[in-house]
């Protein structure tokens, strides 16, 4: 609910189809969600480089940068984590109006959060990828050591081990980091942009 009045919606000379059609390619957010150590940023920083490479306007948003700034007052209380999603997805709605491919790396562990941010854009704007890596591998990697503090209890509410993630139903893309390289993960996404028509058609 807005806690403004008085605000009116200004609109702009410029539209989405304008940009996209200036940049040669369509606008829409690649929602990387799975476990810590599941492969979302690498993945994300991947295909953010590949796209780039190609001339596609591309960005990544991470979890933890985000929280270090915009989201700097928010910690990962169920409250907190619906609201730094909800940000997030405000955020990402106005790079696709910018006309940019916004890849977002966070675990994002509500569906209804997920949802809701789904709602907010255009159809096919939301492209869900789920990465579905089993936590006994996402905990064997434990890039950061969390889950090794999360199973001690020197951190609660940790994602998979005292809080819950709930995996997307009719995700866009399901990637398997534990089965798959990270090149065979990458071509999965780039051919799914360009057989959907998002991106002009390249070869990972
Ligand atoms: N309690 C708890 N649970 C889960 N993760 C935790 C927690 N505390 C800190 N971290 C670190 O924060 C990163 C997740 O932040 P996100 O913004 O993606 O989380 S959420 O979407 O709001 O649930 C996550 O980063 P990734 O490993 O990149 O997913 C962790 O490094
Ligand atoms: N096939 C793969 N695809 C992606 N990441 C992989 C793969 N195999 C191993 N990894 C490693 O798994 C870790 C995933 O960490 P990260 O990308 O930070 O995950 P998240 O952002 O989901 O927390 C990285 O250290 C990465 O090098």
């Amino acid at each position: 609910m807005n806690k403004a009045t008085n605000i009116t919606w200004q609109t702009t000379k410029i539209d989405k189809k304008q940009r996209q059609a200036y940049f040669g390619h369509k606008s829409a957010v690649l929602w990387f969600t799975g476990l810590s150590g599941s492969g979302k940023s690498t993945l994300a920083v991947e295909v953010e480089r590949q796209l780039f490479e190609h001339h596609v306007n591309s960005y990544v948003l991470d979890g933890d940068n985000v929280r270090f700034g915009l989201n700097q007052n928010l910690g990962f209380s169920a409250e907190d984590r619906t609201e730094n999603i909800r940000r997030i997805g405000e955020v990402a709605k106005l790079f696709v109006d910018a006309g940019t491919i916004v890849l977002t790396a966070f675990i994002s562990p509500y569906r209804e959060d997920r949802r809701r941010v789904r709602e907010l854009l255009d159809d096919g704007e939301f492209v869900e990828i789920f990465v579905n890596t089993p936590i006994e591998v996402c905990e064997k990697r434990d890039v950061k050591q969390l889950y090794a503090k999360a199973r001690r209890g020197e951190i609660k509410g940790f994602t998979g081990i005292d809080a819950p993630y709930e995996a997307p139903q009719k995700p866009e893309l399901t990637i398997d980091t534990s089965t798959q390289t990270l090149e065979e993960s990458v071509k999965q996404i780039i051919d799914y942009l360009s057989s959907h028509h998002y991106v002009p058609s390249f070869q990972s």
